[in-house]
């Protein structure tokens, strides 16, 4: 269990609860979604789902692992299943002929092996979203090997654009692929899939390989290569740490300040702020002066707390934020303002979905997340197994249930 938060009750509530229902259904509600548990990237794409209104089962392995490995499980329940046996892959297959959604985050080729493939799964269900979360995708020279984050990163092209002058390319923790380009697009790719379901009644598979994921999402990188954003080396271009007007400085309290004044306009009132006379100073996009000049802004950033700098910068177009920290962020008064954190039934604080939708929010879950196999039982009913049926797996050890420990 994760510590709970300092914060008071001031995040609590901030949000209508699922419980307490909030008016209309969510823009998911009713869409079943089946999530084998797998890292990270899986499971973003699930809780997304489920903070939106989708009924998201994780089908977690039976026996149990020791630790529960999935801090995005918010909204969803659990159902431990060996699919190993050949019993457990038939319960799957089942489960899967009512469920619109499955999400698999295996490396290509296991769930073949199971038999639970897209040609035996869409065959016995043509409108099922088969969506298949992976780093290299399904083909391909890498398609059967291992990888994390920092590979796909790597992989992309990305990577390579990333750190500072003079030191290695440098992953951001596991954002880009895992989440950016993982998570998140094979949750775009499964609603896509399903809006196109409504028109042609028919399910697909969607290939959602990180590599791809984070590429796509630096289109932006790849089609600005003319403008002169990026052609310098690492660490000495406009967005990369190169600008002195698109950097962190040190406060003297040992915080920092977020600069991002990259207009003309905007810059004017950064040098403003610093107390500067933009006469007596290089130009804006003067390459060569830029070291200098970041010596210059660290200096004079130096010389007040991050509070002092935020009563010079608040309200103004100089584009300067104070960098907070996950205690500091969601006490900050625009956050506040905007509820964009909230706090669980155990005082776990997170972020608030996003987007914000106007008429169907989201309305997040603030119970815990659940106990592996937790809802083996319930899940199983509702997707028409008998009790004697549920009987059978139980004494042939395919399932587990953790109802107990749920009860304690
Ligand atoms: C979660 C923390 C952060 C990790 C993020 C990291 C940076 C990433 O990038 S995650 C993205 C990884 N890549 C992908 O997801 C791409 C697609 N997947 C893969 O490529 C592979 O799955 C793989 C490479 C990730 C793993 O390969 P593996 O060989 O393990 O598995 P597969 O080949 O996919 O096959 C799956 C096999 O499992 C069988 N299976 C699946 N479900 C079932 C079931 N229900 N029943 C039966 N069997 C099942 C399936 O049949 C396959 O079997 P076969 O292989 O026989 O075919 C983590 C960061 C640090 C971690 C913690 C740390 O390591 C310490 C602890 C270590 C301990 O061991 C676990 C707990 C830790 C606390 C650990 C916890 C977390 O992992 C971290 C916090």
């Amino acid at each position: 269990m994760r510590p709970a938060g300092r914060h008071g009750p001031a995040l609590r509530g901030s949000m209508s609860r699922r419980s307490a229902g909030s008016g209309g259904a969510m823009a998911l509600s009713g869409v079943r979604v089946l999530e084998l548990a797998g890292l990270a990237p899986a499971p973003l794409c699930g809780m997304i789902l489920a903070d939106f209104g989708a009924r998201v089962v994780r089908v977690d392995r039976a026996p149990r692992s020791a630790v529960a490995t999935d801090v995005q499980g918010r909204g969803k329940r659990s159902l431990a299943l060996d699919l190993k046996r050949p019993p457990g892959a038939a319960a799957l297959r089942r489960l899967c002929g009512r469920a619109d959604v499955l999400i698999e985050p295996f490396r290509h080729g296991v769930m073949e092996k199971l038999g639970l493939g897209p040609e035996v799964l869409l065959h016995e269900n043509p409108r099922l979203i088969y969506a298949r979360l992976t780093g290299f995708g399904q083909t391909g020279k890498y398609a059967k090997s291992a990888g994390h984050d920092i590979n796909y990163v790597a992989l992309s092209g990305v990577l390579s654009k990333l750190g500072r002058k003079g030191e290695n390319p440098y992953a951001p923790l596991n954002l880009l692929a895992d989440f950016a380009g993982g998570g998140v697009l094979c949750a775009l790719g499964i609603i896509i899939a399903l809006y196109e379901r409504t028109i042609s009644g028919k399910g697909q598979v969607v290939d959602a390989s990180m590599v791809e994921g984070i590429a796509y999402i630096s289109s932006f990188l790849w089609k600005s290569q003319n403008l002169g954003l990026w052609n310098r080396p690492r660490g000495e271009n406009l967005l990369d740490s190169g600008a002195p007007f698109y950097e962190t400085y040190k406060t003297s309290d040992g915080k920092f300040m977020a600069v991002g004044a990259i207009e003309p306009q905007f810059y004017d009132q950064l040098i403003k702020g610093l107390g500067l006379d933009s006469n007596k100073l290089p130009s804006q996009l003067s390459f060569s002066d830029w070291p200098e000049m970041k010596k210059m802004f660290a200096s004079i950033f130096a010389q007040k707390t991050q509070s002092e700098w935020c009563s010079i910068f608040d309200g103004t177009d100089a584009c300067v934020t104070p960098v907070l920290s996950f205690d500091d962020a969601p006490l900050h008064q625009h956050n506040k303002q905007r509820s964009s954190f909230i706090k669980n039934d155990q005082e776990e604080i997170s972020p608030r979905p996003a987007p914000l939708l106007s008429r169907t929010p989201a309305v997040p879950s603030f119970k815990r997340d659940p106990f592996i196999g937790e809802h083996t039982e319930e899940i199983l009913l509702e997707y028409g197994f008998t009790q004697e049926e549920i009987a059978k797996l139980y004494s042939d050890k395919v399932i587990e249930s953790n109802k107990l420990k749920a009860n304690l």
